[in-house]
C-alpha cells in the first residue's frame, strides 16, 4: 500500500472525529476518513461533512457505538451520534450505489479498502486517511492535485457507466478547483454524455449549480458544451451558439437566481417559456417566480419599457439581480439604476398605502364589495406612479373622486 504523504496537523473537524475512528480500530476493524473532506484538507480548503469508511460490517458498526441511526443502511452507511455531531460512517463497499437515488443499487460490502477506493470517481477523490496521519494513496491522487487535473479512477468508461452523474462532477470539481480534466477522462464524458440523460434531474441541478458558484464558472460551461454534456440537460439541446456566448461573460459570483436568469435571457425566454424551462430543472416555486421576474424584467429593460410599474411588480430581488446582469449583458442602463428607482418608490407592496379597504368603510367612502377592490388598485397604480403622495388625506380625497368618477 503506497504511503506518499503525512499530515501533521488535522483540521478540528478530523480532530474531533478522530476518537470515532480510534474506536473502531480498537474492536478490530479498520478506519478511515475518506472522500472529499480529505481531498479538501490537502488543498488547504474549508471542509463540511467527515466522511469515515470501514471495514466493519453496519451491524458490527452499530454494536460498536450506543447511539447511531440507520441513515443509509441499504448502502452501509450508519449515523454515528457524538458529542452533538453525527458521522456517516460506511461499510467499504464495490458497486457503484450512486445511481438514481430514487432506485438504489444493490450493493456488496467489502473488507479491503482497496476495493472500496477503486470504485470511487476520482483519483482526488479516492485518497484514505488513517488515524495517524498517513495518506493512502492507489491511483497517484496526489499528483494529479499537484497537477491540478481531475482523473477518474482506473477506467473512465467504468466509472461514468456506474455513474452517469460523475460526468458533471467532473466538471463542478473543474470549476470549484480549478483543475483541467484529464483528456482520457474528458474523452470519455465526450462519448458518454448521453447517459446524463438517465440520471435525476435534482441530482444534476446540484452538481450545475455548484459549477456555476465554482471559482471558474466559465470553465465549466465551455467544457459542457465540448463534452457535448449540455445537449443532455433540459432547454440546453441545440443551443450550443448562445450557451458559447454565455460562457463568455463575466460570470463571477452569482446566486441561483442570476444563474438561471442569465440562462433564460441568453434564450430570448417568455414568461411561460421561463416557467417551464424552471420546472424541467425541479426548481422551487419560488426560485422558479424570482427568476421568471428577473427574466421578464432584463427583456423589458432590453426594450426600454422599464417604469415603475414594472419595478413595482418585480419586488427588491429581481431587481437586483435584473442589475447586477444587465450589466453582464451590457444593456443600456447603469449599474446599479434599477436598484436606485426601486427604493424611490413610494410603496413596495399594497399593504404600504397610507390607507385601508378597512379605512375606506370607516369613512364611509365606500362599501364592502368589488368597487373597492377597484378604488384601492387605482390608488396603488397612482401612489406608484407618483401621481398621488402616500398620505392619508390625499388618498380619501382620491377615492371620492374616483368613487364619483365611477358612479358617473
Ligand atoms: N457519484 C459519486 C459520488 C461520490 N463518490 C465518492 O464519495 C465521496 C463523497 O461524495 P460526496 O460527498 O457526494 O462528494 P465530495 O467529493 O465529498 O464533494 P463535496 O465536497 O461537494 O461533498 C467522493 O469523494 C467520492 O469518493 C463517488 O465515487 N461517486
Ligand atoms: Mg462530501
Amino acid at each position: 500500500m503506497a504511503i506518499i504523504l503525512k499530515i501533521n496537523k488535522f483540521p478540528i473537524e478530523f480532530e474531533e472525529a478522530l476518537p470515532i475512528l480510534r474506536k473502531i480500530e480498537k474492536a478490530g476493524f479498520e478506519a478511515y476518513f475518506v472522500g472529499g473532506s480529505v481531498r479538501d484538507t490537502i488543498l488547504g480548503r474549508e471542509i463540511h461533512d467527515v466522511d469515515i469508511a470501514t471495514s466493519a460490517y453496519p451491524e458490527e458498526v452499530k454494536q460498536i457505538f450506543n447511539r447511531t441511526v440507520d441513515t443509509g443502511i441499504q448502502h452501509g452507511t450508519v449515523m454515528v451520534l457524538d458529542h452533538g455531531n453525527g458521522y456517516e460512517v460506511t461499510t467499504f463497499r464495490t458497486e457503484s450505489t450512486y445511481q438514481d437515488y430514487r432506485r438504489p443499487d444493490e450493493v456488496t460490502f467489502v473488507r479491503s479498502l482497496e476495493e472500496d477506493l477503486k470504485r470511487r470517481d476520482f483519483t482526488i477523490n479516492a485518497l484514505a486517511l488513517s488515524e495517524d496521519g498517513t495518506i493512502t494513496d492507489l491511483f497517484s491522487g496526489l499528483d494529479d492535485m499537484k497537477n491540478h487535473l481531475i482523473r477518474a479512477v482506473g477506467i473512465a468508461d467504468e466509472r461514468f457507466n456506474e455513474d452517469a452523474l460523475r460526468m458533471m462532477r467532473a466538471i463542478r470539481f473543474s470549476s470549484q478547483l480549478d483543475f483541467d480534466i484529464e483528456s482520457e477522462t474528458e474523452g470519455a464524458i465526450y462519448r458518454h454524455s448521453h447517459l446524463l440523460e438517465k440520471i435525476a434531474i435534482e441530482r444534476i441541478h446540484e452538481e450545475f449549480v455548484k459549477m456555476m458558484k465554482g471559482t471558474r464558472p466559465n470553465l465549466g460551461l465551455t467544457k459542457m458544451i465540448e463534452t457535448q454534456l449540455s445537449e443532455h440537460v433540459p432547454g440546453f439541446k441545440g443551443q450550443q451558439v448562445i450557451l458559447k456566448h454565455l460562457s463568455e461573460l463575466n460570470l463571477q459570483k452569482m446566486d441561483e437566481i442570476k444563474i438561471w436568469s442569465l440562462f433564460a435571457f441568453g434564450f430570448k425566454y417568455n414568461k411561460p417559456s421561463t416557467t417551464k424551462f424552471m420546472r424541467n430543472w425541479k426548481s422551487s416555486n419560488q426560485l422558479t417566480d424570482e427568476v421568471v421576474k428577473t427574466t421578464f424584467l432584463l427583456n423589458q429593460v432590453q426594450n426600454n419599457q422599464v417604469g415603475n410599474i414594472e419595478l413595482y411588480a418585480a419586488g427588491k430581488i429581481a431587481v437586483v439581480a435584473a442589475d447586477h446582469l444587465s450589466q453582464i449583458f451590457d444593456l443600456a442602463i447603469q449599474p446599479g439604476e434599477l436598484t436606485i428607482e426601486y427604493d424611490h418608490l413610494q410603496i413596495k407592496t399594497k399593504r404600504d398605502l397610507a390607507i385601508s379597504a378597512k379605512e375606506l368603510i370607516a369613512d364611509e367612502i365606500l362599501t364592502p364589495g368589488p368597487q373597492l377592490g377597484q378604488v384601492l388598485n387605482r390608488l396603488e397604480t397612482l401612489v406608484i406612479n407618483n401621481e398621488l403622495t402616500n398620505n392619508y388625506d390625499e388618498l380619501l380625497m382620491a377615492a371620492k373622486s374616483i368613487k364619483n368618477e365611477g358612479s358617473n
